[in-house]
């Protein structure tokens, strides 16, 4: 059957669905929405608990979304700020394709290649078993690697490119770990979304 939106390839081999459309936004819209998104999010770099003690992320973060929604990750309980329109307009945008109503975004901003974030999987008990994970990213070009929780040598890479989206779903966050490693190369910020369905 011919649809007028192809569909992407998996990018996972097993256990799990990420799909990746590199261009979902316009270089225009991603300019005008990483602007906007730089000056109007309250960032922040925050501290998590790692091992007992607190560390600062190699990153600054937000979370936005409805006010009934707390997210605890990495022994943090974070309360959201209110949506803003811009948010809200990336939100339609995605749903489109993600047939979910997300609740909540977390937002990342990677200063430069020194910026990262580390291997883990977005396994909270809020977000429920098999989680829909909505993944925008603005600016920079960076990796994203995952890898088999179990058996770690099973490793899959892409570039999330300015203006692409990348949809997890299925089993992908019992069964992978993803990172955002550093880069000596990478000079310049980039914003990542990542919009999620708090229970
Ligand atoms: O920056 C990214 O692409 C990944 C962000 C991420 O994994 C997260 O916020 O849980
Ligand atoms: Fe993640």
């Amino acid at each position: 059957m011919l649809t007028n939106v192809e569909q992407p390839l998996n990018l996972l081999p097993y256990q799990g669905e990420a799909f990746y459309y590199p261009s979902f936004f316009t270089e225009q819209e991603s300019a005008y929405y990483s602007a906007a998104l730089q000056q109007e999010i309250a960032w922040k770099q925050e501290p998590i608990r790692m091992f007992g003690k607190l560390v600062m992320q190699p990153r600054l973060t937000a979370l936005y979304g409805y006010a009934d929604k707390p997210y605890q990750y990495a022994g943090l309980k974070l309360h959201p700020l209110p949506w803003t329109g811009t948010l809200l307009a990336i939100k339609n945008h995605i749903e489109t394709i993600a047939q979910v109503s997300f609740t909540s975004v977390l937002l990342n901003l990677y200063r430069d290649g020194k910026d990262s974030n580390g291997w883990h999987r977005d396994n909270e008990k809020e977000l429920g078993t098999n989680p829909v994970i909505a993944s925008v990213s603005f600016g920079s070009s960076r990796n994203f690697h995952f890898r088999h929780h179990q058996h770690k040598e099973v490793k899959r890479s892409v570039e999330l490119v300015n203006g692409s989206f990348l949809l997890m779903q299925g089993e992908t966050q019992h069964y992978w770990e993803h990172q955002i490693p550093k880069s000596a190369k990478v000079t310049k910020l980039r914003i990542n979304l990542t919009f999620r369905v708090i229970h």
